[in-house]
């Protein structure tokens, strides 16, 4: 495995204030490093500040101090569009909902070509539609799911779109948002396979923000394990969930849903009484 670093994020700190005298530190002395060719799962309970992590790391939201670098580059919050390209052609994201980047009156394969104008103007419209239908293959969809509109498409097909429409800017990492989350238990399954598989063939790297400690042993290689704003623990997938040092960290895997799993109290009240 690589041990090349393809992002570096270092001593991140981000508050959030919410009216006058309220704030929440959501990321809080935060570092971390994503390998070249490897999957670096973030876990945490809901708000414990993963997503802000990982807007900060595509540039969607900004830091108040610390660094993020990508490829050696440092990543600032922009507007300006050439910056805003070569970033996206580096480092997509794929959401939990897909359907925010699909419009709803247009054939899916809109949102694809849409991407393709952007990072590939040696293509012309023929050029473009031979592409989609190469990166709906590579997804395992076909020409008649590139034709069809949102509404007609499962939420698995509708993620495999989002995951093909990543794959036309040719980034090398992809920031998974939850993104399979809401997807049925054999439908994220397939999913998984396919980013496995995507990952390989394309050299890709992942940033895999999720709460499912299944999805993380089946996908991940390192896990950062964040609470309030922090990284309480980090190792590589086995060390973190065979070998967890924190309590946080146990009553996180205690409480993750498995065959057999009966709740006895809330994932929250047990988190809240854990020590820090
Ligand atoms: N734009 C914002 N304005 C105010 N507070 C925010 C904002 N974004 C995030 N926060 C707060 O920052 C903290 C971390 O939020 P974040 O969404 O990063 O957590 P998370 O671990 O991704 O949670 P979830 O799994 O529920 O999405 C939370 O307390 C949240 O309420």
């Amino acid at each position: 495995m690589s041990s090349t670093a393809i992002i570096e994020v270092e001593h991140l700190k981000r508050t959030f204030h919410i009216g006058r005298k309220a704030s929440v530190a959501a990321l809080d002395d935060v570092s971390c490093v994503l390998r070249a060719g490897t999957c670096l799962a973030v876990v945490g309970e809901s708000g414990s500040g993963k997503s802000t992590l990982a807007k900060v790391v595509v540039g969607l939201e900004s830091a108040d101090s610390g660094a993020v670098r990508i490829a050696g580059q440092e990543v600032r919050p922009t507007t300006a569009r050439r910056q805003l390209r070569e970033r996206a052609a580096l480092v997509q994201m794929v959401f939990q909902d897909p359907q925010g980047s699909l419009n709803r009156s247009l054939p899916v394969s809109a949102t694809i070509d849409e991407m393709l104008r952007a990072h590939r103007p040696d293509l012309d419209k023929r050029g473009r539609r031979a592409r989609v239908l190469e990166l709906f293959a590579e997804v395992g969809l076909t020409e008649r799911h590139a034709d069809a509109k949102p509404a007609a498409l499962s939420g698995g097909q509708k993620q495999r779109v989002a995951i093909a429409r990543a794959l036309a800017a040719e980034p090398k990492i992809i920031v998974l948002d939850e993104a399979v989350s809401a997807l049925d238990v054999s439908v994220q399954a397939q999913v998984l396979e396919l980013l496995k598989r995507l990952r390989a063939e394309h050299g890709l790297s992942y940033l895999f923000i999720t709460h499912d400690l299944s999805v993380v042993r089946d996908i991940a290689d390192d896990v950062v394990v964040m609470r309030a704003g922090r990284i309480i623990e980090r190792g590589t997938v086995h060390e973190v969930l065979d070998d967890p040092q924190e309590a946080y960290t146990r009553l996180l895997i205690a409480s993750a849903p498995r065959p057999g799993w009966k709740p006895r109290r809330g994932l929250r009240d047990a988190l809240m009484g854990a020590e820090a």
